[in-house]
């Protein structure tokens, strides 16, 4: 390498790197109404760039059907899209199939099928599935796209122009079924079955081979310092923590050049490198460039680049908190605003993988715990920071305990119509429930208790609005969890139901006791539409609230104890009575697949590449 390119990329990276790097989304307060998140989202440029938001999920690779795993990133993706929505940001959600490499090149030939053909076929699988669990992607996008061609050739040509591209020869251990080059710590040895040693790669078992080859390698090495600076000087660019401090413990370590290209002798479904048909663009670059081609690239994607969040999964995190901010380094382009990575689930302790084939089927078990089920169930289960163990049992009690029987029989009780035969939000009384506990206050009804309640609902929203953004949604669920609880014991305590209601004072009470509870199940309701989009459109259409009273605008709780007017007040309940979430059974066929029966697809194929080390 040139001293004088080295020297140059330094300074140029001091003086731009301020510009590329932005703080962090800020929260914003707008009334403005938003369009339906299936709608495609317009582009204002005169918006500031805290009232944009665009968000990623991997793009998945097509060598098999889809698994629980993709559809968690997914709903992690869509639960943030929907509720950047609800807030009046403008917000782009993009998913598709990663369908280039040499595996999937393999595969189509032994199904006889051209590749082409084969891809579609997959990747109608995960868009099936993703509409069916109401993944309300703006944009899908497959990198066989003539779309995604274009903006992957004119990236290369800038990072070559750029010197950051050069042809070179590298030698070292290869993985065929892995498609990926290793380093000597990433090799071991293992004894095969004839008793000799052979060499292997320490993450998937595959045997590797020494192998020399010329190709194009990425100047890498030139940006470990830059990244280093990136981190330090962004530490919420990688959450959660843990991982933001793997990535900086990765930058510790030597960062080679990356080949980023193969010969097209042994690789031909894929991009050919621009200028170079006797070479094939690695597929990582390839698929990186997806998240720029949905934002235009190479037109101008200024609007939407800006304010790129990433949603990954831990075993991709080398890529996306490395590689890719590397490239847009040297392509001056920003870097993403965040990466959120997950955890993996499992299944007796292994992750849930296409390749091991120990997958459980997303659709099959949407269809037993309803979408709407399996989605909360993700989220309030899987923790970002930690694997996770998949069972069926714990899905149903969960579901049940906290959907159907603690949300689902708050509903009933406090909408039935022995309680409320006129069907309407009843009035509240401030007598029965004054604003403050004062000693003594004649006419007041309300305990202690029933007080502690109410201030847990009205800091509701702003804990759940934390969780949300930091990717904690297994803590807002929880939160809210907690106060349906602290709802139910407040109406168990004063069992309206016993009440009598030839009583003026007694009904006054009873209405006020219902008041409170419909108020706090607007407020769960219209907090749990990012995760539960079918449930929580049934309740709040049950209490009676329009579609733009939905928003995160509209969460004022208990306007009539603040003396404020209620727009419920007298309103008629909505005229759909059903359960709201069904108690379920264990589902006949819960068991985990084996790697024969696994897959609808088209072959087996083994484990590509693109795993790394797993944090
Ligand atoms: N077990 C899992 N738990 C959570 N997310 C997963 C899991 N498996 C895959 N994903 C999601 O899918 C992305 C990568 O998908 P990929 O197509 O490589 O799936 P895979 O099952 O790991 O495939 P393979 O076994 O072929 O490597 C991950 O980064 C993550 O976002």
């Amino acid at each position: 390498m040139q001293l004088g390119k080295s020297f140059s990329v330094k300074l140029w990276h001091l003086s731009i790197l301020k510009k590329l790097v932005r703080p962090p989304l800020t929260r914003v307060r707008t009334q403005q109404c938003v369009s339906a998140p299936t709608e495609r989202p317009l582009c204002t440029h005169g918006l500031e760039e805290n009232q944009r938001f665009y968000v990623t999920t991997p793009i998945f690779y097509v060598n098999a059907a889809p698994h629980i795993g993709h559809l968690y990133s997914a709903v992690i993706a869509d639960y943030l899209h929907r509720y950047w929505l609800m807030r009046g940001v403008q917000s782009k959600f993009s998913t598709g199939t990663d369908e280039h490499g040499l595996k999937i090149q393999q595969a189509a030939y032994s199904a006889g099928k051209e590749p082409l053909r084969f891809c579609t076929e997959v990747s109608v699988q995960f868009k099936d599935l993703f509409k069916k669990c109401d993944i309300s992607y703006t944009d899908y996008i497959r990198t066989t796209e003539d779309r995604h061609r274009r903006a992957v050739e004119h990236f290369w040509t800038v990072l070559q122009d750029k010197g950051f591209i050069y042809k070179g020869t590298y030698e070292g251990w290869y993985s065929t079924p892995d498609e990926s080059f290793l380093t000597p710590s990433q090799v071991g040895d293992r004894t095969d079955s004839d008793g000799r040693t052979v060499k292997i790669s320490l993450e998937s078992g595959h045997k590797v081979e020494w192998m020399k080859e010329e190709n194009y390698m990425f100047r890498l090495s030139e940006f470990r310092s830059p990244l280093q600076r990136w981190l330090r000087e962004n530490s919420e660019a990688i959450q959660p923590k843990r991982f933001y401090h793997a990535a900086l413990q990765w930058l510790q370590e030597d960062l080679p050049d990356l080949s980023v290209s193969r010969q097209r002798s042994r690789l031909q479904w894929g991009i050919p490198v621009p200028g170079d048909s006797e070479q094939t663009v690695y597929v990582w670059l390839d698929a990186l460039v997806n998240y720029l081609t949905v934002a235009g690239y190479p037109q101008d994607c200024s609007c939407w680049w800006g304010v790129a969040h990433h949603v990954v999964g831990k075993d991709i995190l080398k890529f996306h908190a490395i590689y890719w901010p590397a490239f847009l380094m040297a392509a001056e382009l920003p870097l993403p605003r965040k990466i959120f990575v997950h955890s993996h689930w499992t299944v007796e302790g292994q992750k849930m993988s296409k390749s091991l084939g120990n997958v459980v089927d997303p659709l099959e078990r949407s269809q037993s715990f309803t979408t709407d089920g399996l989605r909360y169930f993700l989220l309030r289960q899987g923790v970002p920071d930690s694997d996770c163990d998949y069972y069926d049992d714990k899905a149903v009690k969960l579901l049940n305990t906290e959907l159907a029987d603690s949300l689902g029989g708050l509903l009933n009780r406090c909408t039935a119509r022995s309680l409320n035969p006129a069907q309407v939000y009843p009035n509240f009384y401030v007598e029965c429930f004054p604003r403050e506990l004062e000693p003594g206050g004649a006419g007041r009804r309300a305990v202690s208790e029933d007080y502690k309640m109410l201030e847990s609902v009205s800091h509701l929203s702003r804990l759940v609005e934390h969780h949300y953004e930091d990717l904690q949604a297994y803590k807002a669920l929880e939160a809210i969890a907690g106060c349906v609880r602290q709802t139910n014991g407040f109406l168990q305590r004063h069992a309206p139901w016993k009440l009598d209601r030839r009583d003026p004072e007694q009904q006054r009470w009873l209405d006020t006791v219902l008041h409170v509870s419909l108020e706090c199940l607007r407020v769960y309701g219209t907090l749990l539409q990012p995760v539960v989009p079918q449930l929580a459109d049934k309740l709040l259409s049950r209490l009676g609230v329009g579609p733009e009273e939905r928003f995160w605008a509209n969460l004022q709780f208990l306007s009539s104890q603040h003396g404020d007017t209620c727009p419920f007040e007298g309103r008629t309940l909505g005229p759909e009575t059903g359960v709201l979430f069904s108690r379920l059974e264990r589902p006949k066929q819960s068991k985990v697949q084996s790697k024969g029966q696994s897959q609808k697809t088209q072959s087996k194929v083994t484990k590509h590449a693109k795993t790394t080390e797993v944090v």
